[in-house]
């Protein structure tokens, strides 16, 4: 594991610090090692970039991510093969680029849980997933279908906005029988997104990820819930509401589907009403950067020493300086919120937006997963006082967030190809300098 945090620091974890007593464990036994568990849709991406007639001969409606049948599938698929339009095909699906990412940014395990063709050509599209996945991603578990897996046709229009079209071959066939209680009980998080409850028919996912989240519900472990596109929320906001609130421990989620499931167009309300559901919100903004909302026990609240921020709740990020706890586990909680622009103001030329939020999401992640692994290895360390379930700061982790982000923005995947440099020289360290 390495550990987030101000990156301008040499060594970001004192874990591993030559410690005479640590150091008389043998090696292999010294630290104890913690993982994180997500459940998706496993899917490769096929990006081409079309203008809206072509959006319109295939019947597709402009920014959704929608599920096409067969015969649409194979038109689509015919129509940008002849035309020579397919710019990239790549291991995709949310949570596969979210668990992909945090693997890379934290150089340390994740478990997915999905399905995979049992029978595996070279150069199917099953194989190209393997191939595109970080070797830390734990595909172990994931269990064999009689058939494809799912394709994401990622159709991009001049103003950069995203339709995706799934084919879902096998993909939703994954059984709740398959879902390994102890696996879910012992991870750190589970992180699951709304597009698992699109299911039909025969389809089996939706039943596996609720018997995911029971067992993860049950076991106390965090259940992470990104929501996808504001499509799906807009269809019943009353009964995504319901279950985050039920299930759900931190959510995350851009503006859009900020208002599609709150009411809220502003990003920082949208973030606080989600605050009585769940303990911890991200909230991502697309250019305006990111909010972060979250508890913590008013007396371990720390004021921040940045310039206090107007907005719809005034002054707003005052205490953004306290690690995030669990609503419950505060004597007295008080909300605290963060906002950060994008690292370096964006990147002077976006290569491709897709999967921006599923990076800021696996920073994020790998900030919680963190601090588990210090708790776990060190933990009667004074950090551990405070039962928070963040490592960093709100404030420090949304930098972090944005900074994954921008590494996306500058590629053409929504996968990190490499982890975040341990050092950032020259204009760059003003970031991490505030
Ligand atoms: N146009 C932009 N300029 C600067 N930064 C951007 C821009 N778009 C995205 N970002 C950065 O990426 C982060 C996530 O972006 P965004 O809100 O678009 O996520 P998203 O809609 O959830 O994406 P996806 O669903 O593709 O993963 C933002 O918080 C910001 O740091
Ligand atoms: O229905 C879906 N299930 C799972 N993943 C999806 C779906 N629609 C789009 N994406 C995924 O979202 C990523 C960007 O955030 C893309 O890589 C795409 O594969």
């Amino acid at each position: 594991m390495k550990f987030p945090g101000r990156r301008r620091h040499k060594h970001y974890f004192p874990v591993e610090d030559k410690d005479p007593i640590i150091n008389q464990l043998h090696v292999v036994d010294r630290l104890k090692r913690n993982y994180i568990c997500g459940i998706d849709q496993i899917v490769v991406d096929i990006e081409a970039k079309v203008d809206q007639a072509f959006l319109d001969e295939f019947g597709l409606q402009r920014g959704m991510s929608q599920v096409i049948d067969n015969d649409v599938t194979n038109a689509l698929y015919d129509r940008l093969k002849r035309d020579d339009m397919i710019d990239y095909e790549f291991a995709g699906g949310t949570i596969g680029n979210t668990m992909h990412n945090y693997s890379v940014l934290a150089d340390s395990r994740s478990v997915l849980l999905g399905v995979m063709s049992e029978n595996i050509q070279i150069g199917s599209y099953a194989y190209k997933f393997l191939c595109n996945t970080s070797s830390r991603v734990d595909l172990d578990y994931l269990q064999p279908v009689p058939g494809p897996i799912g394709r994401c046709f990622t159709l991009i229009d001049d103003s950069g906005e995203r339709t995706f079209a799934i084919s879902a071959g096998m993909m939703n066939h994954l059984k709740p029988e398959s879902i390994d209680k102890s696996l879910i009980e012992n991870a750190s998080a589970l992180v699951i997104s709304a597009y698992l409850m699109r299911t039909s028919g025969e389809e089996t996912m939706t039943q596996a990820t609720m018997q995911a989240v029971k067992y993860a519900n049950d076991a106390g472990v965090p259940v992470v819930l990104t929501l996808g596109t504001k499509f799906l929320i807009e269809q019943d906001p009353a009964w995504w509401a319901e279950f985050v609130e039920k299930h759900v421990d931190i959510l995350a989620m851009n503006e859009e589907e900020g208002e599609a499931i709150t009411g809220f167009d502003d990003p920082l309300l949208a973030a606080d009403k989600a605050l009585d559901w769940v303990d911890l919100v991200i909230c991502t903004a697309g250019p305006k950067g990111l909010f972060m909302a979250g508890y913590v026990d008013d007396e371990k609240k720390r004021e921040t020493e940045y310039p206090l921020l107007p907005g719809a709740i005034p002054e707003f990020n005052q205490y953004e300086f306290s690690r995030a706890m669990r609503r419950s586990a505060c004597k007295q909680p008080i909300k605290a919120y963060s906002h950060t622009a994008p690292y370096m103001g964006g990147p002077d030329t976006i290569k491709n937006t897709n999967g921006a939020g599923d990076c800021a999401l696996a920073a994020v992640l790998h900030d919680l997963s963190a601090n588990v692994y210090h708790k776990i290895n060190v933990p009667n360390s004074a950090k551990h006082e405070q039962h928070a379930i963040t490592y960093s700061s709100l404030a420090q982790i949304s930098k972090y967030a944005n900074r994954a982000s921008y590494e996306v923005l500058v590629q053409h995947s929504p996968r990190l190809s490499r982890g975040l440099p341990e050092r950032e020289d020259s204009l760059e360290q003003t970031y991490w300098d505030q």
